[in-house]
């Protein structure tokens, strides 16, 4: 008959305990005669045997049930000593009857089993590896700051003794007062009771203070080192994280303080109730031993209790943080496309969209209180008991005249605070391990090394402006088995205007953000001068190599910063030249404030043909060996687009590639380059193109209508 392990083990055990009792049977009378110490005379002999038996049978299994197996009736007993219940129990549980054999059997299994269904709110990646290491990383990280943590700790621990010795000294009082002692004393005791009270005071804001001085220096450190470690990253990089680099900023807002907090904070938060609970129970124990003992009832409760409430409250708190984000998303969205919203009349339609975002946030929270409320219920009524039962036993102790008022009180005032301690004590490791969790994925971006490397050095005096595009095959990282340029061959010779031309998905922008190195090609080479693009420095190339992309984006701040961006040094000449090259001179001039004119955020407040100017005089301060214009005139009107292209085009020693939807824009341009579907499939002048008949000529008569 199949029997399953763990059932095999339990009734190996059993036996062996069996055994075990039997043998401690025969000494029963001897031992029955040393009372309460029998009790844990047995406990202590039993747990070898046990734990060896249990070793021998399942090697590597923890030994938690052993454990509780044969310390159940031990602490009972001990129990029931403290409250001095009437009645004789047995004074070992191997001379007991099998009733108190099976009562130890059933508790013991009985806690076992609630323990391990609350343990499933541990959390999973306690204590692996990575978290280890990431631990290790987070102490170096805050080790500079040694000089300041020494401070914190040294007022942490004077504070820590300052509010120990209130509730002793409250104590002292009362007994003086009840006993009639002198003035003197009194005077005495009231003053080091307020001296304890106002030094603790003043010893834990000065903890406080060191403390947040420390977190606010690590996190400057951590978010500078973060951004500009982010803003090197490829941009397939940004183009894969989520909801437009939310992700991003939700690190370096939320994740960076959780993370720079888990070293100090837990150093606090584990030396604070260390020193707490330690003091606390050595006065208690001062006080009554008795009373100490039963005080430890309460722990494994409120300790089940707080785990329980803990696993259902975190999964609260996540599922909260998503209902906001999902309203946050609807606002930021309604607001960023709010003409949109309005030109299609969908007020009403994104008020209801928010309100039933803000519905559910509502819901989960009113969940959350709920829940809060009845743990805080529980726990008050938990203390509570304790208290009666404090009160009950502490009765007895000053019958039998072991015990003052006084103490009565102070040891009362200690109790409160005492399982708060030790209970943060225990769930600091759990805490410690999220916010580890925290720091774990800001290190996996600091760690992450860019796809597209910047580690080029060269950057000669001169350029020619020579491109090539040699046999290039790519697929963007979010499609990788898509090639969307394939074999794909071409130069542009220096001073040579080229035209990219090709119906929408051609892949014509793909071949500028290759030339922009913003990708790397999986196949062939792009060549500057000859050089691969890899072997540029990486802002030598992106000043050689300038682009006025499709939508350019403005930062807020003035036209003056908008046309300078980059740049050090730069005149008020070159400004001025470069925004007249690009037919904005005359725009600009016309405002109130010229080139201070703030352009609000994203250049909001210029027009879109005004934006493209100023973006096109942005590349042009540069003087680059190369400069691409990828529809970058589309806002202007036919002639104006026109006029600023030639001015631009033929303007300087520079290679220009142009890429542009209207067949006239491109008809000038001294090469024309035509893809389909990722594949060179004609080049030559407009002329030769139109004359070949081919994908070109069948381009432009469709799009003639257009002009
Ligand atoms: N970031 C991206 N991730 C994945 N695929 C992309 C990405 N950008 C473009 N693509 C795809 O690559 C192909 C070529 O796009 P590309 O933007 O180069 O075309 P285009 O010729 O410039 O088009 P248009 O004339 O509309 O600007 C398209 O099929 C497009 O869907």
């Amino acid at each position: 008959m199949w029997v399953p392990p763990a059932l095999r083990l339990a009734g190996a055990l059993f036996l062996a305990d069996m055994a075990v009792l039997a043998a401690l049977a025969r000494l029963g009378l001897k031992l029955a005669q040393l009372g309460l110490v029998a009790a844990w005379l047995e406990a202590g002999l039993r747990f070898p045997a046990l734990a060896m038996a249990g070793w021998l049978l399942a090697p590597g299994r923890p030994q938690g049930a052993t454990a509780l197996l044969c310390l159940a009736p031990a602490s009972f007993l001990a129990l029931r000593t403290c409250l001095a219940l009437p009645g004789a129990p047995p004074a070992l549980l191997a001379t007991a009857s099998p009733g108190w054999l099976v009562l130890a059997y059933g508790a013991s299994g009985l806690a076992l089993l609630t323990w391990q269904a609350l343990g499933h709110g541990a959390p999973a990646d306690a204590g692996t590896p990575e978290a280890k290491a990431t631990l290790r990383r987070l102490l170096a990280l805050t080790w500079p700051q040694w000089p300041y943590l020494c401070g914190a700790f040294i007022f942490l621990t004077l504070a820590m003794i300052g509010e120990t010795l209130v509730p002793y000294y409250t104590g002292r009082v009362i007994d003086i007062l009840s006993n009639g002692f002198s003035a003197d004393s009194f005077t005495t005791a009231i003053w080091l009771m307020c001296l304890a009270s106002v030094g603790s005071s003043l010893f834990a804001g000065c903890r406080g203070g060191f403390f947040s001085f420390i977190m606010s220096r690590l996190n400057f450190r951590t978010c500078d080192q973060l951004f500009s470690h982010l803003v090197r990253q490829e941009l397939a990089f940004f183009q894969q994280v989520k909801t437009g680099g939310s992700d991003l900023t939700s690190r370096l807002a939320t994740d960076v303080p959780v993370m720079n907090r888990v070293v100090p904070a837990n150093a606090n938060i584990f030396l604070r109730n260390l020193v707490k609970a330690l003091g606390l129970y050595g006065f208690m124990m001062g006080l009554s031993w008795r009373l100490t003992l039963l005080t430890l009832l309460e722990l494994p409760l409120a300790i089940a209790a707080r785990k329980l409430y803990d696993v259902r409250h975190q999964a609260l708190l996540q599922a909260i943080l998503e209902a906001r984000a999902c309203a946050e998303a609807v606002v930021q969205e309604a607001v960023s496309s709010i003409e949109t919203v309005q030109g299609f009349g969908a007020e009403e339609e994104e008020a209801r969209r928010y309100e039933r975002a803000l519905d559910e946030t509502r819901r989960l929270k009113d969940r959350r209180d709920l829940e809060r409320a009845l743990f805080l219920l529980f726990r008050r009524m938990l203390q509570v008991t304790m208290q009666a039962l404090m009160l009950y036993c502490g009765r007895q102790q000053i019958h039998e005249g072991v015990l003052t008022t006084g103490s009565l009180v102070s040891f009362l005032l200690y109790q409160g605070n005492v399982s708060h301690h030790v209970q943060a004590l225990v769930y600091m490791y759990g805490d410690l391990q999220s916010n580890v969790g925290a720091a774990c994925k800001v290190f996996e971006y600091l760690d992450r090394e860019p796809a597209v490397g910047t580690a080029g050095t060269q950057a000669p005096g001169a350029l020619r402006g020579h491109v090539a595009f040699r046999n290039v095959s790519f697929a963007y990282p979010a499609r990788p088995k898509e090639l969307v340029l394939q074999d794909v061959s071409f130069e542009l010779r220096p001073g040579e205007v080229m035209a990219l031309v090709g119906l929408n998905g051609s892949g014509k922008s793909t071949c500028v953000g290759l030339l922009e190195r913003f990708y790397e090609p999986q196949a062939g080479e792009v060549l500057l001068d000859g050089v691969p693009l890899r072997e540029y420095d990486h802002k030598y190339l992106h000043r050689q190599v300038a682009l006025v992309g499709q939508e350019p984006v403005l930062f807020s701040g003035s036209i003056r910063d908008n046309i300078a961006y980059g740049l050090e040094g730069c005149g008020e000449q070159d400004v001025r030249a470069a925004a007249r090259a690009a037919g904005a001179l005359d725009f600009i001039s016309a405002l109130d404030k010229g080139f201070d004119t703030d352009v609000g955020e994203k250049g909001g407040q210029l027009s879109a043909g005004q934006k493209q100017r100023v973006a096109i005089a942005r590349a042009l301060i540069r003087c680059p060996s190369v400069l691409i214009l990828d529809e970058a005139t589309s806002a202007l009107d036919g002639d104006s687009e026109l006029a600023l292209q030639q001015s631009v085009l033929r303007g300087g020693a520079r290679t220009v590639l142009l890429i542009a939807h209207r067949p006239w824009m491109v008809e000038s341009a001294d090469r024309i380059v035509v893809l389909e579907r990722g594949a060179v499939v004609e080049m030559g002048t407009h002329a030769e193109l139109l004359a070949r008949g081919g994908p070109y000529s069948h381009l432009v008569q469709s799009k003639r209508h257009e002009r």
